[in-house]
């Protein structure tokens, strides 16, 4: 059953875009804190960037969490998104201020999920994505077969090269923890602008 997965969709980069995204309805907005990546909200972002009714969720790679802590209470996250090596520690710390954690875990075939143990009461959830170099953003899939393997009780997102014509093989999962997925490259015009017809219609289908 999808109709109640949550859809975060990453990437808001333009005031104008973001209020079209966040006119479809979308559970989460992610906003990218990444220097290197193309998607970074920039080091003095547009303000109306972020004035949404929508949770919004701060992406990080491997930054210092009280960094994290003063950039939350900034821009208002609800939520925050950690792409890198952060340790289960760093994540209680976060969550124990408030905020809702969902720890990135980079997976190929040879993934162990057993890795994602020690984090089960430090994040709320997990989000499984494509191991590469970029830490995120990669627009490329793994093999979700491997799912079956994640016995844990953590709800995770599906996150990885989602695309506009996957919504028949989401539907297929049927994994008891899948939460929610997570919408980034796969429906862009360009690095942070979504295509919003493309958004429109996978979200239409995947709540049948
Ligand atoms: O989008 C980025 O550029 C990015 C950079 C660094 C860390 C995370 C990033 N985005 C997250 O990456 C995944 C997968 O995105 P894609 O569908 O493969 O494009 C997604 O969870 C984004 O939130």
């Amino acid at each position: 059953m999808t109709k109640n997965l949550k859809i975060k969709v990453c990437g808001m980069k333009f005031t104008q875009n973001r209020e079209q995204v966040e006119a479809l309805g979308v559970d989460l907005l992610g906003y990218i804190f990444y220097g290197p990546s193309k998607r970074f909200v920039g080091d003095t972002p547009d303000a109306g960037l972020f004035q949404s009714d929508r949770p919004k969720v701060g992406v990080f790679v491997n930054e210092n969490a009280f960094e994290i802590l003063g950039l939350a209470k900034n821009f208002d996250f609800e939520y925050i998104q950690l792409h890198g090596k952060e340790n289960p520690k760093t994540c209680g710390l976060l969550k124990n201020q408030g905020l809702q954690v969902l720890k990135a875990f980079p997976m190929d075939d040879d993934f162990k999920f057993a890795t994602t143990a020690a984090y089960e009461e430090n994040v709320d959830y997990f989000l499984f994505d494509t191991k590469t170099k970029e830490h995120g953003g990669s627009g490329k899939k793994f093999n979700w077969q491997i799912l079956e393997n994640y016995t844990g009780n953590t709800p995770f997102f599906l996150s990885g090269g989602i695309g506009p014509d996957d919504v028949a093989e989401i539907k297929e999962l049927n994994h008891p923890m899948l939460a929610g997925v997570d919408l980034n490259s796969g429906f862009e015009d360009e690095p942070g602008l979504k295509n919003i017809e493309k958004l429109k219609h996978f979200i239409e289908e995947i709540r049948i």
